[in-house]
């Protein structure tokens, strides 16, 4: 049987740091974010769809959509981004569910589904252990504008777009304080995997 592990947190709090550590194990990890990237290059359905909802303003000149314009956009309007979503999260959730298989038919013994609404967009079911990566919200707003270079108010507004991570940590089935150093998140996380029978 694979085990099929959830891995979120908040936005900025460490998943892809994390991720990376399960992937140096060996652990395949599919990736959300990466997959809500692809599903939405030009041609695709969720392209079209996402042009005819938020217009030709959001592209960039070579036709590929100018994520900081829709992100400004849907950052600031939750019905947007809500919109956004119907649009992404479908297609995201499709092909997720076939590399899942894919990896189960070729043995895998564990696989992460990196997903950072896991919680908002009730997906607990899909998964059976999850483990919150977790910042103190100091840090957090500090890596988020280090990171993507925003100001203090574009980094609130997309943290406050998300469950606060506070919350998220009461679900969890493991958590990971990303607040020390990187060794310290590895060690953590090499317990967890130890205490699951996958280390
Ligand atoms: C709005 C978009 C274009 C902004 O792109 P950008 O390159 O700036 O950000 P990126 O996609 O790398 O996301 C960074 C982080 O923002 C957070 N985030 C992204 N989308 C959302 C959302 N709809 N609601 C809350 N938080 C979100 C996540 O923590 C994510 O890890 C993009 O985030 C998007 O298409 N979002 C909708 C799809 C989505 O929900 N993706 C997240 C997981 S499926
Ligand atoms: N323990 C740590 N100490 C210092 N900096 C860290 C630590 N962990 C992560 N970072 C930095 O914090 C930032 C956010 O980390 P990361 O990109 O892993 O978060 P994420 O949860 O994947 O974010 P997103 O939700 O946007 O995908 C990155 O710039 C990363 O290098």
């Amino acid at each position: 049987m694979t085990m099929i592990i959830g891995l979120t947190g908040g936005i900025a709090s460490g998943k892809s740091t994390v991720s990376e550590m399960l992937k140096k194990r060996g652990i395949p990890v599919i990736d959300a974010d990466l997959i809500a990237r692809e599903v939405v290059e030009v041609g695709k359905k969720a392209y079209t769809e996402i042009v005819n909802a938020f217009g030709k303003e959001i592209l960039n000149e070579d036709l590929t959509i100018n994520r900081a314009r829709l992100g400004s956009i849907v950052f600031q309007n939750e019905d947007k981004r809500e919109k956004l979503n119907s649009i992404v999260h479908p297609e995201v959730r499709l092909e997720m569910k076939r590399r899942q298989e894919q990896l189960i038919s070729e043995g895998a013994k564990a696989v992460v589904l990196d997903i950072p609404l896991l919680f908002e967009s009730n997906l607990k079911h899909l998964v059976d252990k999850v483990i919150v990566v977790y910042t103190g919200e100091k840090n957090q707003l500090e890596r988020l504008m280090k990171r993507n270079n925003f100001s203090k108010k574009e980094a609130l507004s997309r943290i406050n777009a998300q469950m606060p991570l506070k919350e998220k940590v009461k679900f969890a089935d493991a958590v990971i304080n990303n607040d020390g150093t990187l060794e310290e998140t590895e060690q953590q996380l090499e317990n967890i995997l130890m205490n699951w029978g996958i280390g």
